[in-house]
């Protein structure tokens, strides 16, 4: 990994390069889910649109059981909506589809399989020859700086790198849309700070489309080139702010920054609004 390269051209440039890309648009409309349990019903989502274009990173965040996870479980083809539509490229989505990776906080590693075993699963699924699996799989390994550990077993592994084997295997099949459900929330300060800058590293190499769920404010903001914010439950687009960094300072720079701060303040207080009793809503 290139740490020098984890500062991503400005978001302007980053707009129009979007335009120009076909693939692993998505396009959220009216999209409703009502968790049913016997007489029990419980709207989680509603009148919930977006459109997030190819190549973009979104960030999304919003109060404590707003529904964030049911949002990205649903674009994940996991949970089927009650009513609306979720499309890749056009086309509604059916269930889950190699077309998006998902990366959860708990890694959901196979503790049966090696390093090697997790990252080629995805490419066994889609019929992929050994030799091109165990290729492909060394490729994001060596991204992941997992190079030496291909025979260890996850609990032979630190919680970032079982992070990094997770992000690796999801990377592997080359899904066009990365789905990421608080994915560093279980890790401490430094490693999180690390994986994000590889995380934006990777994003920049690869084009993927990003939607990021997470509790963290600052990790929204320091990630994205827009933050989406949640209503409280029932959950819906509140808004959505632009990021507009200037991405070439590095993180010290950056997080100090006039503009950087303005922006997190914003997003604070957007979300405080819906945390608050009593706040707009
Ligand atoms: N399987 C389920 N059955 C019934 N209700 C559910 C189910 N899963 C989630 N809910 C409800 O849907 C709402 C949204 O939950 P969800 O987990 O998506 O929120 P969240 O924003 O991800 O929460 P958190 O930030 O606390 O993780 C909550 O009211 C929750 O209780």
């Amino acid at each position: 990994m290139n740490r020098t390269q984890t500062h991503r051209q400005h978001p302007s440039n980053a707009e129009s390069a979007h335009e120009t890309m076909v693939d692993g648009h998505v396009t959220i409309t009216e999209l409703e889910k009502v968790y049913e349990s016997g007489d029990e019903r419980t709207t989680a989502i509603e009148d919930f649109s977006v459109t997030v274009p190819s190549g973009e990173f979104l960030g999304v965040v919003g109060p404590s059981g707003c529904g964030k996870s049911t949002l990205l479980y649903l674009v994940a083809g996991f949970l089927e909506q009650t009513t609306g539509t979720i499309a890749v490229d056009s086309d509604p989505i059916d269930g889950p589809g190699t077309d998006r990776g998902v990366v959860f906080q708990d890694y959901a590693l196979f503790p049966w399989r090696t390093v090697m075993g997790n990252v080629t699963y995805g490419l066994e699924e889609k019929g992929v020859g050994k030799e091109k699996r165990q290729a492909t799989a060394q490729r994001f390994i060596d991204m992941m700086d997992l190079d030496g550990f291909e025979d260890k077993y996850p609990k032979e592994l630190s919680g970032g790198m079982k992070q990094r084997v997770a992000l690796a295997r999801t990377l592997a099949y080359d899904p066009k849309i990365l789905l990421m459900d608080e994915p560093f929330g279980a890790l401490d300060q430094p490693l999180r700070e690390s994986l994000q800058d590889h995380l934006i590293d990777i994003w920049r190499e690869l084009e993927k489309t990003v939607i990021f769920i997470t509790h963290d404010v600052e990790e929204a903001v320091y990630l994205s080139e827009r933050v989406l914010i949640m209503t409280r439950h029932p959950g819906t687009k509140k808004t959505t702010v632009n990021i507009e960094l200037d991405r070439t300072q590095p993180r010290e720079e950056l997080v100090l920054s006039d503009e950087y701060t303005t922006t997190k303040n914003d997003v604070w207080q957007s979300l405080r609004e819906e945390t608050t009793p009593g706040g707009e809503h």
